[in-house]
């Protein structure tokens, strides 16, 4: 099948051609698909939608000829991104593409552009089920399928990672795009220290940016600011990246969006992959930014899944979330989660932590389960030293002082027997016989709500409650505290509410049933408000 795209989301005026056979895909190369894009460029400042849309109207016939004339013979269906994107592009580009559809009496398929940026580097590495890091202007999200979705794993909490860095540039007066500008300023920039921010897998960029214009208003050159914002921005997504190939168990990542074409962000992904094991696929640039290449393979993929849109069913959609689409071109069962196992030595996206059984005769280390685990945080190669010491230290010293604090307050947390802040290494004992993650019920969903709750009005906030951060027996244990820290706002709470959620969604089955018994067991011990903010935190629109 021959499928042509259009993509307008934005900035790309972009058409292109795939030739697909289903049982013989053929591999992405320069001239496969075709591509043929007219960038948007704003005289100055960022883009100003009204312009861009004027752009699109201007530009979409001109690109989509040119597909059309290199285009083999006749075409079978017209993809277009339906969202999300700025509406006044989008509605020219649905226009666009309803007409062509009806001039070539062919299908029309709406393609998710979220979507489209994780599927081409499916397609490209030919892995099966990846965790997907999309990094780009508008968005940046972690995603993995399961049950019949991409998952949402982790995302931004304010803006999109390129936006973020474009307004700083906007900030010290440079042209639009800026990424590439603090690409290249980052080459003769030394470090100094500016806010890092995730909580559990997701992220914030907007205390980060205003400490970037801070510093830079303070006189600070801006090629230090430029690669300190690259060396912070770059780390956290790494880090979010491993903490998802942690909590899936997956061993495959691939990456998507126009922030993707930096070279530091993709070397540091590439090392951090390298050091766990685990295979990682960049697709050239070319399919990273904005492009209708993306379009069309995905398009294809919907249209030999018989997926495709009648007129009416077509509107655009500007805040089309990626978890909202509903997969019909794979398998149901195939996921990117994996079932923990019970190893003496696990390694966490942290830290590798090993088994160690005790002497049964000296009584005064005895423990219940008999055994002890060292957790240590050794040092990560792909962030910058300065960086990878703070964190390394702050964290252990964390974790060891709201271990034990959670358990004052009756939460079930494993004994902190030796504390090595020098060596980042904590000594607990031994806890649950398996991970929340190998045996998730809505029983034991509901002590880790009460757990959660009992630990909030302490005014402690966990940081990172994943199913694999929880160890169960007959009983459910919070471990890792490691991101945790004192708080008693509401959104701090709900925040670690969502966190645990999130882990559910991408990870479990019956994950109705397991929310709402988290959700009760929170209302038993804790502050309904939690629950009342944790659907605002869910229903936000995050991207500006
Ligand atoms: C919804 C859609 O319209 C939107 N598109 C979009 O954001 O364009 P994309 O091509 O994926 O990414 C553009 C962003 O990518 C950044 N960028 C481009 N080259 C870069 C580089 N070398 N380093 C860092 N950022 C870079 C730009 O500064 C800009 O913010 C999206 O995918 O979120
Ligand atoms: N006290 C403990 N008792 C039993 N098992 C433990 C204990 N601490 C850690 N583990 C096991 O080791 C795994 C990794 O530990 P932990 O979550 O603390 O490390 P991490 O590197 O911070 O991981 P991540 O950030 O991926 O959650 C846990 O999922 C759990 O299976
Ligand atoms: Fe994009």
């Amino acid at each position: 099948m021959r499928i042509l795209g259009i993509e307008g989301t934005a900035w790309a005026a972009s058409a292109a051609v795939f030739e697909y056979d289903p049982d013989d895909p053929a591999p992405l190369d320069a001239d496969q698909p075709f591509i043929e894009t007219d960038a948007y460029q704003p005289e100055s400042g960022g883009i100003h939608p009204r312009e861009a849309a004027e752009h699109m109207g201007e530009a979409i016939p001109a690109v989509v000829e040119s597909a059309l004339d290199a285009a083999d013979g006749p075409i079978d269906a017209v993809a277009f991104s339906r969202g999300p994107g700025l509406g006044p592009c989008l509605r020219i580009v649905g226009t666009a593409a309803r007409a062509l559809a009806g001039t070539l009496d062919v299908p029309l398929v709406g393609v998710n552009h979220m979507v489209a940026h994780l599927e081409i580097g499916r397609y490209g590495s030919g892995f099966d089920s990846p965790v997907c890091l999309n990094a780009s202007g508008a968005n940046a999200h972690l995603l993995g399928y399961h049950d019949g979705r991409y998952r949402v794993l982790g995302e931004t909490m304010d803006t999109g990672v390129g936006n973020a860095i474009d307004k700083f540039t906007r900030h010290v007066g440079w042209s639009h795009p800026g990424g590439p500008k603090v690409e290249e300023a980052a080459k003769d920039g030394e470090y100094v220290d500016l806010p890092y921010v995730v909580k559990g897998m997701d992220f914030s960029f907007s205390g980060l940016m205003s400490a970037a214009k801070a510093e830079y208003d303070e006189g600070t050159p801006v090629e230090d600011v430029c690669f300190s914002l690259q060396e912070t921005i770059f780390a956290m997504l790494t880090e979010v990246a491993e903490r998802a190939l942690s909590l899936t168990g997956s061993d495959e990542l691939v990456l998507g969006g126009g922030v993707g074409q930096n070279e530091r962000l993709r070397e540091m992904l590439s090392t951090m992959c390298a050091d766990r094991g685990a295979e990682f696929y960049a697709p050239d640039p070319r399919y990273l930014r904005d492009n209708a290449g993306m379009i069309a393979v995905l398009g294809a993929k919907m249209l030999a899944a018989g997926d495709s849109l009648t007129i009416e069913e077509s509107a655009v959609d500007p805040n089309f979330r990626p978890d909202e689409v509903d997969v019909t071109w794979r398998a149901d069962e195939a996921s990117v989660a994996f079932e923990p196992m019970e190893t003496a030595e696990r390694q966490g996206a942290e830290a590798i932590v090993t088994v160690e059984s005790v002497e049964p005769r000296s009584t005064e280390a005895r423990t219940q389960s008999g055994a002890r685990v060292i957790k240590r945080r050794l040092p990560k190669a792909y962030r910058h030293p300065a960086l990878d010491e703070r964190l390394r230290r702050e964290r252990t010293v964390a974790e060891a002082r709201l271990t034990s604090d959670a358990r004052r307050q009756g939460v079930p947390t494993p004994v902190v027997r030796d504390v090595d802040v020098a060596e980042a290494t904590i000594t607990f004992d031994r806890v649950g016989d398996r991970d929340l993650g190998a045996a998730l019920t809505p029983d034991r969903a509901r002590m880790v709500g009460a757990h959660l709750a009992r630990l909030h009005r302490a005014g402690i906030v966990h940081g990172d409650p994943t199913v694999r951060n929880v160890r169960v027996d007959d009983r459910c244990y919070l471990i890792d505290f490691g991101l945790g820290y004192h708080s008693g706002h509401v959104e701090d709470h709900a925040m670690d509410c969502h966190v645990f959620g999130g882990s559910v969604r991408g990870t479990a089955g019956d994950t109705d049933a397991v929310l709402s018994a988290f959700e009760a067991g929170y209302a038993e011990a804790g502050d309904e408000a939690v629950l009342d903010r944790l659907r605002e935190v869910e229903g936000r629109g995050r991207y500006t």
